[in-house]
């Protein structure tokens, strides 16, 4: 039996062995054909990407206009769809400063899926301005995902006409009786949130971005629709916000996982807190405080003394009859103040804490503007009048400075209607176009010293006028023309309480005060600006 078998496992053995060389063959030959249909595979796809963006970038050259001799500006179009979006994501800072030392103050490239021209000159930005709404949109030029998350009867989405009647009602918010009625709210919610920063003995650390950021939130659901923390017990209105303005700018599919998803989602959470509050302000009698209880009563002041005024404007009235439209038109315009005023009154406030962290001797400049007007003393109340913050011009030159060295916004969409000539180029129809607030306030001669955080220069007293007669598009945090910012007023008015409040409540230290900066949606350091509070001795 044991013979049997060990002849059994020898004939095996050796008719193995004698397959073995063959099975080597068939193995180096199944190898061999493998890597070269993996080569194949590699090579086809090298090909087809170099085809295509071959292609890509032979199609936006040659969608030149034409009728103009002009050649387009310089530049590049990046990768077949997704264009040289991710440049700007991973290198930020890095790559527009690249771009500008390459091509100067005026490229294309191709972002958020249109071909576009950046401008970061003030004189070709006065120009392009100048052109709008009839040959540059401004409305059309946002990218499809902020247009969405804003809402299609928003003032920031409707263009023209529309756009102006709709502006000047929602301004009536924002003047300056208005501003005096929400001072009070504003020092109040930034006097908690900046106390409680340096609660105890320790130093507490935090991430400035961050702590601003819930300062902000809750600044603006208090000015905005009037509530209370109460009202928003767990936080979800606040944290939808957040996710409104985290994925303003994103790739407009709306599956689930994704971020233009996440976004609609956060809206309609915003916006069904804005419809409940609707219908309080609307059966509510009392005073007008919030923004929207202000639209809410001049909005019913003019339906019912409407009915003398132009054709144009009636018209406009006419739409809003149905009741299903008055309160979407104030919903969007509510959910766009709260995405709008949110993150940007959150970049300015990082940044006031980063430049006076950063600049010892103008933080002492500041508390000594606040000493003579015997304001320093931190265990000061509600003191805070209207008048009063715009008499503190130091104050008013660090809002300033902060928003010329770090811009909030720093582009500012159009879209082309028609082919544009701008001196040496052409822009052609239907391009994007981004005014570049950021390279502009980097580029600007009309400053001395330009990279420096200087509020002195602001001090003197013909500077601004000299500023807009001579540049008037070179300084713009608050945008250009039609556009400009709905809610300036209210955001400096934001800016002044918490910089007289920092200065008196708080001493802080940076613990990486040169971080890299990250833009978009705002400007921010990318570490979120990390940094230790104590209470003022
Ligand atoms: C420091 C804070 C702020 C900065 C830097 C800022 C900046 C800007 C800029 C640059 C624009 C123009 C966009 C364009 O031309 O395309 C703009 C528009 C706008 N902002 Fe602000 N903003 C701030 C705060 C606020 C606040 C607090 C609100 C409301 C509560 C607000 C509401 C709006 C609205 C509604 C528009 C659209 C105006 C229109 O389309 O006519 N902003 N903002």
């Amino acid at each position: 039996m044991t013979d049997t078998m060990e002849a059994f496992f020898t004939a095996v053995w050796s008719s193995m062995a004698q397959l073995q060389p063959l099975g080597s063959i068939a193995l180096a030959a199944t190898e061999s054909s493998l890597v070269t249909s993996v080569l194949a595979t590699l090579a086809c796809a090298l090909l087809t990407v170099f085809l295509s963006t071959v292609f890509w970038r032979w199609h936006f050259e040659n969608s030149r206009d034409s009728f103009s001799s002009l050649p387009l500006p310089p530049g590049s179009f990046g990768w077949p769809l997704i264009g040289e979006t991710l440049h700007y994501v991973l290198r930020g800072m890095t790559e527009y400063t690249n771009k500008r030392r390459k091509y100067g103050t005026i490229y294309k490239t191709h972002l958020l899926g249109s071909p576009t021209v950046r401008v970061e000159s003030d004189d070709r930005v006065a120009f392009l301005s100048s052109k709008e709404p009839h040959i540059l949109s401004s409305s059309s030029g946002l990218p499809k995902s902020a247009r969405s998350i804003f809402g299609a009867r928003s003032v920031i989405v409707v263009s023209g006409d529309e756009h102006a009647a709709l502006k000047k009602d929602l301004s009536q918010a924002f003047i300056p009786v208005r501003l005096r009625d929400y001072l009070p709210i504003v020092q109040d919610c930034v006097r908690r949130h900046v106390t409680s920063w340096a609660q105890g003995v320790d130093e507490n650390k935090m991430l400035g971005f961050k702590a601003c950021q819930r300062l902000v939130c809750d600044l603006i659901l208090e000015t905005v629709v009037g509530c209370t923390r109460d009202q928003d017990p767990d936080g979800k209105v606040r944290e939808a916000l957040v996710t409104c303005n985290d994925n303003l700018f994103c790739v407009p599919f709306a599956i689930p996982g994704l971020a233009f998803h996440k976004a609609l989602k956060a809206r309609k959470i915003v916006e069904d807190f804005a419809k409940r509050r609707l219908a309080a302000a609307a059966s509510s009698e009392k005073d007008a405080v919030s923004v929207l209880d202000v639209l809410v009563a001049h909005l019913r002041k003019d339906e019912e003394s409407s009915s003398g005024e132009n054709a144009a404007r009636n018209d406009i009235q006419q739409s809003k009859t149905s009741a299903g439209q008055f309160e979407t038109e104030l919903v969007d315009n509510a959910v766009s103040f709260f995405i709008a005023g949110a993150d940007t009154v959150t970049s300015a406030l990082c940044s006031i804490l980063k430049l006076l962290g950063k600049h010892p001797e103008k933080l002492a400049a500041l508390r000594r503007e606040l000493e003579f007007q015997e304001l320093l003393d931190s265990d000061q109340g509600n003191n805070l009048s209207f008048e009063l913050l715009q008499s503190l011009s130091y104050v008013r030159a660090i809002n300033k400075e902060v928003l010329r060295l770090l811009p909030p916004v720093g582009g500012l969409f159009r879209f082309t209607k028609s082919m544009i000539e701008l001196e040496d180029y052409q822009i052609p129809a239907h391009w994007r176009v981004v005014y570049g607030v950021r390279g502009i306030h980097e580029e600007n001669r009309a400053f001395t010293n330009k990279d420096e955080f200087l509020p002195e220069r602001w001090l003197d007293p013909g500077f601004e006028e000299k500023l807009n007669a001579k540049f008037p598009c070179s300084y713009a945090p608050f945008g250009i023309g039609a556009r400009t910012c709905l809610g300036k007023e209210l955001a400096l008015l934001q800016m002044s309480v918490f910089v007289v409040e920092v200065a008196r409540l708080v001493d802080w230290t940076l613990l990486n005060p040169d971080a890299r900066r990250v833009f978009l949606p705002v400007e921010k350091p990318f570490d979120n600006l990390p940094v230790t509070f104590r209470k003022r001795k």
